[in-house]
């Protein structure tokens, strides 16, 4: 995707020392279901952190939690030294759903003029906002074509505009390359680098390995815990491996274990 040299915004500035996310004893019950454990985690400045876990193992829910869109039953989180859920902390998180957020019979430019309606962002800002991520995402061509006529691959470029839009300090990214082709995965992942070098921290969930390992960290979500939580090399290392399918199936395995004697 296209290079820019624009930084993001900054209104909000963390405690001198506190991490940009802090999660503390988080416990998110469903139900019955216990779906987050007692999750501590903390992200610093310019992460980009990927959240790895089987189908149902809470990554999205940890997630909206972040966007503070979901209360935790016990413990707190809090995002640039603020507890969660706060409107205050709102317009510097950007937050790309799993599922899609577009308006099909909108065009590109209008769904993310709603989208800038929604951070507070008006008129000429506005305007020069939307040109500069259409331009990143590489759908300036097509800025005023209704949504429902776009790829797979051009919906998903539009959603992640949409959760940039007013660069946010703090991106989530639910799987944002699902049914996404090799090509544009690696311009995408291209892209989060380009917005780390920015200041902008990724929280980033995904099924693909090689993905994972482009993260600064990474976090192995089960049992509604960390199972393993450092840098990709450190997994390898800890695991005894190079492989880091073997290393996730260890600490699943190794989990799952202690689950058995606790
Ligand atoms: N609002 C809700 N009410 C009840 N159960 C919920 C709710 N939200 C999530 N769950 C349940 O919590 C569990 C974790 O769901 P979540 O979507 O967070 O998992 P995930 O790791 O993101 O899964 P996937 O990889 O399939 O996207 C699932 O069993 C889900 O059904």
């Amino acid at each position: 995707m296209a290079e820019s040299s624009q930084t993001g915004s900054h209104s909000l500035a963390t405690g001198a020392g506190e991490p940009l996310v802090v999660c503390e004893g988080v416990v998110k019950v469903f139900g019955k279901l216990r779906v987050l454990d007692g999750l501590n985690l903390t992200i610093g400045t310019g992460e980009t952190f990927g959240l790895v876990g089987p189908n149902g193992s809470g990554k999205t829910t940890l997630m909206r939690m972040l966007a503070g869109l979901v209360r935790p039953t016990a413990g707190g989180v809090r995002v640039l030294g603020r507890c969660l859920p706060d409107p205050a902390v709102a317009a510097s998180i950007g937050y790309m759903t799993q599922l899609s957020a577009l308006y099909l019979d909108l065009t590109a430019r209008e769904n993310l003029r709603f989208f800038c309606s929604i951070y507070g962002l008006r008129g000429q800002e506005r305007e020069r906002r939307i040109n500069e991520i259409l331009e990143r995402v590489e759908l300036s061509a097509n800025a005023d074509r209704v949504v429902a006529t776009f790829s797979g691959g051009m919906r998903q470029r539009l959603s992640l505009a949409c959760a940039l839009v007013h660069r946010p300090r703090l991106a989530l990214l639910d799987e944002p390359t699902v049914g996404v082709d090799p090509e544009l995965r690696r311009a995408f992942w291209d892209y989060f680098a380009q917005l780390n070098g920015e200041g902008t921290t990724i929280v980033v969930s995904t099924h693909h390995l090689d993905e994972a390992a482009r993260c600064s960290r990474l976090g192995l979500l089960r049992f509604g815990k960390l199972l393993a939580c450092g840098t990709p090399q450190e997994l390898l290392a800890g695991a005894g491996t190079s492989d880091m399918e073997t290393a996730f199936l260890y600490y699943a395995a190794r989990g799952r274990q202690e689950e058995v004697t606790a």
